[in-house]
Parts: structure tokens; sequence; C-alpha cells
């Protein structure tokens, strides 16, 4: 007997390829051949589609997917709103209010309530990090989403929203969960996922990411104890592997690495009394703009069959990037580590791997910048390479928002403009990521005040120790249109000099 159900590995079989068009049988034959809606599906199964993208979207983002299923979606009961349970990871302040922003939720409340109240967002233009989220050992997967930060509206689906996870038990036997609110980038920090969707099973751990497409159902089992990890739901587009120009034909992630999983499906009971049909009962639990809604329904959701099409969850092994850099000075922008982008460009993901640094004459670290994009980082293990403060641990985040300057540490810059230039390994055994936003983006009272993680000292502890270096040269004209001309001829020894007490 496997001792887990992820040592049972035969399920996790993966056909390749990101954007490719898939077909994926549990059943030789169930596949109707030249045609998607036959009069009467093989075996005796329903024909219904799934799409993620309007019916004429151009063929490249065109993504519909047809599933050969046992019962159809709409066989269920009404959807009523889900209790919410108690939440461990609250720590809202001893009056119940936040710490300046907002109006903290009283314990109990669940993410994607939060998650639906924009309004409830603070946009604030300083430097924000968080040591590592805890884990909420009470929570399943459905209830594990924290909502840190968000940009953009659900329901006309722009934008998107930034989430940790935190989940200590697998979700309920017989439920399934999906949200319409997005497609989700899953990924794990500590801890594995088993998914079974309704196309297949994807097994998903640290250092590897899932794709789970809007609307797909999907149940997660933890084989292994508590997760921990990121989310990013796209409100708008999907994610896309981006455009490689000058690099070429490859490099980056490749799309024969990204996997699909194949089809698989629930056997039904087999009835007892030959009269009668034999009946199970399934919790369907949904995301439906910002709130979660159940229904019950009396089979399966995992009985698809077959199916085919271009709309199915998918996993990567970060391990399988191809990371690319200077062979010769200057520190690249870090999109040169593009993993993921959205379609409607309101998000990217980038990856720091360990790579070898080699660049001549160059101050190797990042430069000291802020940007017009939004960057949120995670780290899922090790220690990132721009900022070895200690502050910045496995399990927790920045945000440097729009316009919001950061860079190295006082230490590291100290170090890196002293570091003698030889070929040099960096981030070994560490992984970060970064995800690059065009939005501005607001801050839940949740990740400001009630998850009590945020640092207070960051920017002291890891900007305030910068000294400046500036030493005028001597014998050298200075040409400054902020200096009056009297104190610029003063400076380049010209005029008559008068200082201070002499008149
Ligand atoms: O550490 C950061 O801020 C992320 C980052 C990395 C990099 O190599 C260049 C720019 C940048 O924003
Ligand atoms: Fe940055």
């Amino acid at each position: 007997m496997p001792s887990s159900k992820f040592d049972t590995l035969e399920k996790y079989r993966y056909n390749t390829g990101f954007g490719s068009y898939q077909e994926s049988e549990a059943i030789e034959n169930a596949l109707p051949i030249a045609q998607n809606t036959p009069q009467r599906p093989a075996f005796g199964l329903y024909t219904e589609k799934i799409s993620g993208s309007a019916f004429q979207a151009v063929r490249p983002e065109n993504q519909q997917t047809w599933m050969y299923r046992i019962l159809p979606t709409v066989a269920h009961l009404p959807f009523e709103p889900e209790p919410e349970p108690p939440r461990q990871s609250d720590h809202a302040t001893s009056n119940g209010v936040s710490n300046g922003i907002g109006t903290a939720k009283p314990n109990g409340c669940s993410s994607f309530q939060n998650f639906n109240d924009y309004l409830d967002l603070a946009y604030i233009p300083t430097q924000i990090r968080w040591d590592p989220f805890d884990i909420d050992t009470t929570c399943d997967w459905v209830h594990s989403m924290r909502l840190l930060c968000a940009a953009g509206d659900v329901s006309t689906k722009s934008g998107m929203g930034y989430f940790v996870f935190s989940a200590g038990r697998s979700m309920d036997d017989h439920t399934a969960f999906s949200s319409s609110d997005g497609e989700l980038l899953v990924i794990p920090q500590t801890g594995v996922l088993d998914i079974k969707t309704e196309l297949g099973h994807l097994l998903v751990r640290p250092l590897e990411i899932a794709v789970i497409p809007r609307g797909i159902k999907y149940h997660v089992f933890l084989p292994s104890g508590p997760v921990r990890g990121y989310a990013l739901e796209l409100h708008q587009g999907v994610f896309t592997l981006p455009n490689l120009g000058p690099l070429g034909s490859f490099g980056c992630a490749n799309a024969r690495d990204f996997q699909i999983p194949v089809a698989a499906y629930d056997e039904p009971p087999v009835a007892t009394n030959s009269d009668e049909t034999a009946e199970e009962s399934y919790h369907i639990i949904t995301k439906y703009n910002g709130r979660l809604f159940g229904a019950s329904q009396d089979h399966s959701p995992f009985d698809v069959v077959a199916w085919h099409g271009s709309y199915f969850p998918y996993k990567y092994d970060l391990g399988r990037f191809m990371t690319v850099g200077s062979v010769s000075y200057d520190h690249p922008d870090p999109s040169i580590f593009t993993l993921l982008a959205s379609s409607e460009g309101v998000a990217e993901i980038a990856i720091f791997p360990p790579r070898w640094l080699v660049m001549e004459n160059t101050f190797r670290p990042p430069w000291y910048h802020r940007n017009t994009m939004a960057e949120f980082m995670g780290l899922i293990q090790g220690e990132y390479d721009a900022r070895v403060d200690g502050g910045f641990r496995p399990g927790g985040a920045s945000l440097h928002n729009v316009m919001v300057g950061h860079g190295p540490d006082s230490a590291t810059h100290a170090r890196a403009s002293e570091a003698h230039l030889a070929p040099q390994k960096v981030g070994e055994g560490s992984m970060a990521f970064v995800i690059e936003s065009n939005m501005l983006l607001g801050i839940s009272s949740w990740a400001w005040s009630q998850c009590g993680k945020r640092q207070t000292n960051y920017n002291a502890q890891t900007w305030l120790g910068l000294r400046s270096h500036f030493k005028k040269p001597k014998g050298v004209r200075v040409n400054s249109p902020f200096l009056d001309p009297p104190r610029q001829k003063e400076m380049n020894g010209q005029g008559t000099t008068k200082t201070g007490g002499d008149d």
C-alpha cells in the first residue's frame, strides 16, 4: 500500500506543450472522431464545452475545451452563500481597528470575503515587507487564501489579486472548488499540493508552479502536511509565454517543459440494488466575485472520461528555466528572467534561479530604481542576492509599488562596490521571484495590520545605512544651473568671494 496518495505515481502522467492543443482519453475511443457533438457520444457520455476566451478570439488566443463526461456541470442544486469558518491567522488589534488604514475585519472572515471589497484597499507610497506568513493549520485550500494586494475589479474582469495561501489540511472528501474570478497561478513555497482537476491530476511541489484556469474544478489534497505559498489571480487575460525577441527561438521557459494532466475520472459507485442508481453527495464551492458559494450534487464532478482542447491546467518545474544574462558588462533588466506574462499586459512573473555572474566593471546586484511597474517579490528558498539583511525570508514577501524607490540593502551595496569581479555563482540553493504589474496596487487591511507580519522597520533597516560618498573633485568646473551664477563663479574660483560674516 502506498503511504500517501502521491506515492501512486502512475496517476501523475502528463502531456507537454505550453499553448498546445491536447486530447486525452481515460477510456479508449471515448473521444469522437472528426466532430465535437455527436448525437450520442460514446459510452453514454454527455458533451460539455468550457470556453476561456470569446468564441471569435483569434486562433492563437482561442482557448476552449470539449469534455465528454458522465453528467454535465449543470446537474447540481442551486448555489447558496458558503458559511465562513474561523481563521487562525488574524491578528486584529485589541480594539478591533487596524493600524491606520482600512477597517480591521473581525476574526473569522475568509480571505475571499476581503477580496471582494476593493474599496477597503489602501494605497501607500512606501516600501513594504512581510515576515514569513503563519501556516494556518485549521484551513483547507478553499479557505487558505489571504489577499495581500490587488488592482482592478473582479466583475469587470480587470486587474489581479495577489494572495498568500497557507493550509494545514486536505479539502474534505467529496468537495470541489473552482474560481470564476480568474486564472490562478500557484507558487508553493513549502509542502506538496496534490491537485485533482476535472481534466486530470497535477502534483505540485516547491520549485514548481501551477496554473489553474478560471472555472476548472479541483480538489486539493495535502499528502505531506501543511502548505504555504503565493498565488496570483488574473481577473483579466490569461498567462502566456513571453516573446523571446532577439534571444531567438528558445530559452527562458520552453514550451515543451509545461506539463498538462491526462484525462482521469472517478468511477461512479455501483448500486447495490439493480433497480436503483447509487448516489453520492458532493459539495461544490465556487468563488464568484470574491464570495464563496456552495452547492450540492449527487455525483462526482471529476467525471470527465475524455477531453480535447486548449483550455487546461498545467505545471512547470522552475529547475528547467534557462537563465540568460549579460556576458560582457552591466546588469540587464530582470525581464530577461520572465517566466510567464499575462496576455493583456497587466502582470509578468520573473524568477531568479541560481546563475553565473561574469560581468566586468559592473555593479552586479540590481541598480537603485523606481518603476512605473509595481514589484511584488516572494522567496521560495535560500537568500535573495540583492537583499541579504536577513529580513527577506522564505515565505515572506515585499512590495515596492509604482514609483517606490528601492534597490540593494546598504550592506549589499558596500560589498558589491568593492567585490573582486571574478565569475561568481549567485543564488545557489535559492529561488526568488518578482511579479511586475502595470497597475498601482492597493494593500488589504489584513496585509497591513491583521496578519501581524508587516515589518515596520523595513525601510530604516534596509536603506537608512546608505551614506553619501560624494566627493567633489578638485580643479573641475562646476556648471550646475541649480546654483546661482555668483555661487558657480565662486566655486570655479572666479569673481569676488564673499563669505558669511565678511560684510
Ligand atoms: O530586486 C528587485 O528590485 C528586482 C529587480 C531585480 C533586478 O535584477 C533588476 C531590477 C529589479 O527591480
Ligand atoms: Fe525592483
